[in-house]
């Protein structure tokens, strides 16, 4: 099924209470494909992250992956079919050393827990953290803590990981040792979903970006051309375009 998106989405509605957050947004993510979602605070993106890794339940439309339908799966379900994400604010166990931090989430793939422990420690290396797995994730700077997220999703071995404000509250410093681990995940074939309000990061890391505003998809295509597209520049007025 090469041919075929990895992920469809179809006139996806949710509807909180009084509020339709997503109002019929229909999008599809190529395999290997990094696709960046955008637009002003309260634009549906995290309902959007939420319906497909199974947090969030839709009111209405489908979700297919790898051919499957998922929609209104529970999130562990959707997890086990190869769908990882992280949460802007990281929730790991803070008293815990970033090795057992992964080591947790790589049980649930390996049977053994010596398998589970060198999966992780593999995992911390790719992250450029091999150094502080011992140490306990209250004692890293955020920036290694979300590695250590990223880290955790990866130990799921999944075809498509999302990014939930990966960026937000990291130094600058630290923007260019988590790129380079982002980036080089593109030799490894997985397709990558990024909600991410930094414009530099969604520049220089995706190949497509999709705008949302109102629940509603508002434009697509590469960032920069996006970018210049009047409809876009005047839904983020008052919230420019970094
Ligand atoms: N659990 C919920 N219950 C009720 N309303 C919600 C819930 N979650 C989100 N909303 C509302 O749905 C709308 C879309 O929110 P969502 O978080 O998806 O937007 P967003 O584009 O991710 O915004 P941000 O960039 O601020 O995270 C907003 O009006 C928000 O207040």
């Amino acid at each position: 099924m090469t041919g075929q998106p990895l992920l469809q989405v179809r006139d996806l509605v949710v509807q909180y209470d009084g509020l339709r957050a997503l109002d019929g947004v229909s999008f599809d993510v190529r395999r290997g494909e990094f696709l960046g979602l955008i637009g002003p605070n309260g634009a549906g993106k995290s309902t959007a992250f939420g319906a497909i890794a199974g947090t969030v339940r839709p009111t209405a439309g489908t979700i297919t992956f790898d051919g499957r339908p998922i929609q209104g799966l529970a999130g562990h379900r959707i997890a086990k079919l190869g769908i990882s994400r992280t949460f802007q604010h990281v929730r790991l166990f803070t008293s815990l050393t970033a090795l057992e931090n992964v080591t947790v989430a790589a049980a649930t793939r390996h049977r053994s827990r010596r398998t589970a422990r060198l999966r992780a420690q593999q995992l911390l290396e790719h992250v450029g953290l091999a150094h502080l797995a011992t140490s306990p994730v209250a004692a890293l700077s955020l920036g290694h803590q979300k590695l250590v997220a990223i880290a955790r999703a990866l130990a799921n071995e999944p075809c498509l990981l999302m990014l939930d404000e990966m960026m937000s509250g990291i130094a600058d410093h630290e923007w260019s040792h988590i790129l380079s681990v982002l980036t080089d995940l593109r030799d490894t074939g997985l397709t990558l979903i990024v909600v991410e309000h930094i414009m530099e990061i969604i520049d220089r890391l995706t190949d497509r970006v999709i705008v949302f505003s109102d629940g509603r998809i508002l434009a697509e295509g590469n960032s920069l051309d996006v970018q210049a597209q009047p409809a876009v520049r005047a839904t983020y007025l008052g919230e420019p375009i970094a």
